[in-house]
């Protein structure tokens, strides 16, 4: 495919000769200064302008919800599509260090209508040996009518040009589909929790020489925790917790760099956002962890249901505890709480539990981008294959 926009840019391409590329990781562009940096915003095609979106402002929360729950991500065969809720966007786009014009919007200059949007947060990930400061970017949206106008283009350069005036000079990002050049690919694994929904609404099928009665039984689930001692995450358990969670993701090729104020703002729960449980020994010493985030969807065009209520596994740590039993205790905590189905990517550990606890495998992948990053392939990975193998991704994107 011609990749005119991506072509431009400080990514790798699936065109260059490996024999010719860098010893070591790093950036790709030469390094630039903030006087550098192009003043004024990149031009938008006429009748739209540049908006930054307060995502505190009620009204103007709502205005991103709706672009997003009407224009956002749909799976491939456009029966769902995201539907995150206006306190995820709150908790999503405020972490320590954010700012507010990284949360762009175009309206359309007659009537205000916000018709696209793209935002990035700061974040530092380790990437090897390397420390990165960096941005994640998330919620590209153009609305479907105004598709194909290139939007999407300029909305990437105005937000990487708002970035570097701030002298970052990388970011991660997510897709579902293939751009030059993925850092890695992973696939997504699905874990009925309310198995009778999901097959009402065309999620999962009826297996084969499965009656609904034996579907309902091998997914049923207790309705309380397993494991002694864990309970919800308090403020107390932030300086364990951030311990804990950083001596388990040095052990990852790509993973971030969580400060307390970090793990403190995206793992203390909020309901219908964010859940996180530890388990605390008797010497009061946090030994586990485990959160998810909720991300309900749209059923796109369901007679009886109108949503999905997701969650998505986001970071776990087992040190006592079997990671499977673990896990196994969020399924249920999820289900507790009215959620459908149990979302995980196959990265971290997860493929030591996903069969066992009757995940699914999904019909699609997830591809992790670095921009302006280089990242060798490892000596005993084929180098036509992404460099990060999804077991050494500790990175999860919202
Ligand atoms: C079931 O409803 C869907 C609605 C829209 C898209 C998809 C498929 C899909 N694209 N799923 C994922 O990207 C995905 C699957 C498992 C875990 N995380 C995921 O994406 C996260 C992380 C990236 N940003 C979106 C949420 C499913």
């Amino acid at each position: 495919e011609s990749y005119a926009f991506w072509e431009t840019q400080p990514v790798a391409q699936f065109d260059e000769d490996p024999d010719k590329l860098p010893a070591t990781d790093g950036p790709i562009d030469a390094p630039k200064t903030v006087a550098d940096v192009r003043q004024e915003p990149y031009n938008l095609p006429a009748g739209f302008i540049w908006s930054d979106c307060d995502v505190k402002d009620d009204k103007t929360v709502k205005e991103v919800y709706e672009l997003l729950t009407n224009n956002y991500v749909e799976d491939d065969d456009n029966m769902f599509r995201f539907k995150y809720s206006k306190e995820f966007l709150k908790w999503a786009l405020r972490p320590p260090g954010f700012r507010p014009e990284w949360h762009l919007g175009v309206r359309v200059a007659g009537n205000s209508k916000l018709v696209g949007f793209i935002t990035g947060v700061p974040a530092s990930v380790r990437v090897r040996q390397s420390t990165v400061s960096m941005v994640e970017i998330n919620f590209l949206c153009v609305h479907k009518k105004l598709r194909s106008k290139r939007l999407a283009p300029v909305l990437i350069k105005e937000i990487t040009r708002r970035v570097h005036l701030q002298n970052i000079w990388q970011a991660s990002y997510t897709a579902g589909v293939v751009l030059p050049k993925p850092v890695a690919e992973c696939r997504y694994w699905h874990r009925s929790l309310d198995p009778k929904k999901l097959i009402h609404v065309g999620f999962s099928r009826l297996q084969p020489r499965m009656t609904m009665a034996r579907t309902l039984k091998l997914y049923k689930l207790p309705t309380e925790p397993q494991t002694p001692g864990i309970r919800p995450l308090q403020k107390r358990d932030v300086p364990q917790v951030t311990r804990l969670l950083t001596q388990y993701l040095a052990g990852f090729a790509m993973a971030p760099l969580f400060t307390e104020e970090e793990v403190e703002h995206y793992l203390m729960p909020v309901t219908d956002v964010i859940d996180a449980y530890v388990v605390e020994g008797k010497d009061g010493v946090i030994t586990d962890m485990l959160s998810y985030y909720t991300l309900p969807s749209t059923i796109i065009g369901d007679d009886k249901y109108n949503t999905l209520k997701a969650a998505f596994m986001y970071y776990t740590v087992a040190t006592k505890t079997p990671l499977l039993d673990l896990m196994n205790d969020a399924l249920i905590l999820a289900k507790s709480k009215e959620h459908d189905v149990f979302n995980a990517l196959d990265i971290f550990q997860n493929t030591e539990f996903l069969k066992e606890l009757k995940f699914g495998i999904g019909d699609g992948l997830l591809r992790y981008y670095l921009y302006n990053w280089r990242v060798r392939p490892a000596a005993d990975r084929d180098p036509k294959q992404p460099p990060i193998r999804p077991s050494e991704l500790g990175l999860v994107l919202l």
